[in-house]
């Protein structure tokens, strides 16, 4: 049910029935996710468990074989214009142009989204200053290290102040001041009631910084649902994750002649 534009829900996302196969392999089985507004959400899960494609298909990326998507109460696929105005995005392996500055590339991004120019600038010069990029601000993006992507990149996802901010594994590759650089703006724009999704498999930093999670393994949905309730009685976040995708401690046994020095 698409409810209409600008009536409230509580919902940022909500997931029914989506599969998405790629040939013989079945990235995503048929998952149900209902994710609540104004919450920090990590959707968590091991290498291929789906969760990119999960995300492409939940920000109209890519075109699912089946089931519905919406996001902010408007169909993913039916509404795509309303969708987009309504989130940012920062995928994996984002391709830039990577011939503008910094400044330059958050100026054309605002442009794009339609915000008027003296808006554009205000914002743009408070992102470089908050996320630490003012001092290169003029380089070329083409210049930047992976952090300072993904700084960049975030900038470009917030500038529009969207109400659903998607981040596919937003702190691989950042040094632990970017981190939490990150953190904190993410931080204050959940205080004001938006929505961050983000997947990671660092447990640990899920932990600390998500209030819900989702559990994805072999494309399916194991656990959603607040934090502590997901975890359980597990001591960690990383234990009860191990405990609902099955993964086996005793992985590297049969390697009896890996180590001790023989040859
Ligand atoms: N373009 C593609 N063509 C074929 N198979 C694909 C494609 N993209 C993903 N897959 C497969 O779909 C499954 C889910 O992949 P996906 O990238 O969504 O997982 P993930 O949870 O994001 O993994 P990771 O944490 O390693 O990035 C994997 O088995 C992967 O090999």
């Amino acid at each position: 049910m698409t409810q209409e534009p600008g009536q409230a829900t509580n919902s940022a996302v909500r997931i029914s029935a989506l599969w998405k196969r790629y040939g013989e392999q079945v990235a995503v089985a048929g998952i149900d996710l209902d994710l609540p507004a104004g919450k920090f959400i990590g959707l968590v899960g091991p290498n291929g468990a789906g969760k990119t494609t999960t995300l492409s298909m939940v920000t109209g990326l890519l075109r699912p074989d089946s089931g519905t998507v919406e996001v902010a109460g408007h169909d993913v696929w039916r509404d795509p214009v309303a969708v987009k105005a309504r989130i940012g995005v920062l995928p994996e392996g984002l391709r830039m142009f990577e011939r503008l500055s910094g400044r330059e590339l958050l100026d054309y991004t605002g442009r794009l989204r339609g915000l008027p120019g003296d808006e554009v600038e205000k914002r743009t010069t408070q992102l470089l200053d908050v996320l630490d990029l003012a001092g290169s601000q003029h380089k070329l993006v083409v210049d930047y290290s992976t952090g300072m992507r993904k700084k960049i990149g975030l900038a470009a996802a917030l500038l529009h102040n969207p109400e659903v901010l998607f981040l596919d594994e937003p702190f691989e590759g950042v040094d632990p001041v970017s981190a939490q650089t990150i953190r904190g703006v993410l931080e204050r724009y959940t205080d004001s009631g938006a929505t961050v999704v983000f997947s990671s498999h660092v447990m640990e930093l899920v932990e600390s910084l998500c209030d819900w999670v989702a559990v994805m393994a072999a494309g399916r949905i194991r656990a959603q649902g607040p934090l502590a309730e997901v975890r359980g009685e597990a001591p960690s976040l990383q234990d009860a994750f191990l405990e609902l995708v099955g993964a086996g401690r005793g992985a590297g046994r049969d390697l009896d002649w890996l180590g001790g020095g023989a040859r």
